[in-house]
């Protein structure tokens, strides 16, 4: 295994959720260690970014592999804007125009789809639904379940689905009271931090506090494992929807307001499966020393 003394990389941001990009299709391993992905997500002293994210050699028969490190150096299973701009990152080196392809992940087989204007669907699998497996500890609800579960987090009382897109999330659309939640009230650098570290989620947690403004439309603020407060998350979007069906608050297709801009969801009836819509865009490409 190679590593290297400097690394090309592309610049790209999905909604203002922004990676660095590298192709590392030609070893198994990345380039670079976490330590070293860290620092290039330094805002300070190194390129920016919530996370860096590799095209590795396929695995399983795919086209290629993915991986990711989040801002803070730890390792995530799936990213879903990450995956819409690894997508296009890819087709643009390749030069291949609108174009399909399989990606396997840490969490599971992705198939993204580059559409001609030029926005990307993935298909992002089904969700898991059973709380171990998300994982969770809390007490199951419905069956293997955990929907509208109690939780005590930052001294208050809260009402969390738990929802697996490769990834965990904790979904949050009320207070153990039955109040909605105002998104724009909350003090999420306050309160995210204790869901993320809460002991009930053994790999740690993504946060989502959704407010619903129709059945077919919700705004959501996210605070990310291992990144904070981000300004969007596509796993963490794909899994709200699953959450408010469950819940019986919104409906299977629905568009998601992220602080960055919004995403379509759509939990398919036909094969259980995600499907998220949304951009990706190229910001910049350059090489760090390391
Ligand atoms: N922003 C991402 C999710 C990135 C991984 C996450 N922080 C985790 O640790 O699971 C997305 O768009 O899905």
């Amino acid at each position: 295994m190679t590593r290297a003394a400097s690394v090309d990389f592309a610049k790209y941001q999905g909604l203002g959720n922004d990676f660095i990009l590298v192709d590392n299709r030609h070893q198994k391993e990345p380039v670079i260690t976490s330590e070293q992905a860290k620092q290039m997500c330094n805002r300070n002293f190194g390129i920016g970014g919530d996370g860096v994210i590799f095209a590795l050699p396929p695995e399983n028969g795919v086209d290629y592999t993915m991986r990711i490190y989040n801002s803070d150096g730890s390792e995530p299973e799936m990213c879903g804007n990450g995956i819409r701009c690894l997508a296009r990152f890819v087709a643009e080196k390749d030069g291949a125009g609108p174009v399909s392809q399989k990606i396997h992940t840490l969490g599971g087989l992705m198939q993204p789809s580059l559409l001609e204007d030029g926005q990307v669907c993935v298909d992002m699998g089904p969700p898991v639904l059973d709380g171990p497996q998300v994982p969770t500890t809390l007490e199951p609800t419905q069956g293997s379940r955990v929907v509208q579960a109690q939780l005590s987090a930052a001294g208050r009382e809260w009402l969390v689905t738990c929802v697996s897109m490769g990834n965990p999330h904790a979904i949050v659309y009320s207070t153990a009271d039955g109040a909605s939640i105002r998104v724009d009230d909350l003090d999420l650098a306050g309160i995210g931090p204790d869901f993320e570290k809460h002991p009930v989620f053994p790999a740690k947690i993504n946060t989502e506090f959704v407010e619903v403004l129709s059945r077919s439309h919700v705004k959501m603020r996210v605070w990310e494992r291992g990144a904070g407060a981000t300004l969007a998350c596509g796993t963490g979007a794909c899994a709200l929807v699953v959450a408010g069906v469950l819940e019986g608050r919104i409906d299977r297709n629905c568009r998601v307001d992220l602080p960055g801009g919004p995403l379509q969801i759509e939990w398919r009836e036909a094969d259980h499966h995600v499907y998220m819509t949304g951009p990706a865009e190229p910001v910049f490409t350059g090489s760090m020393q390391l």
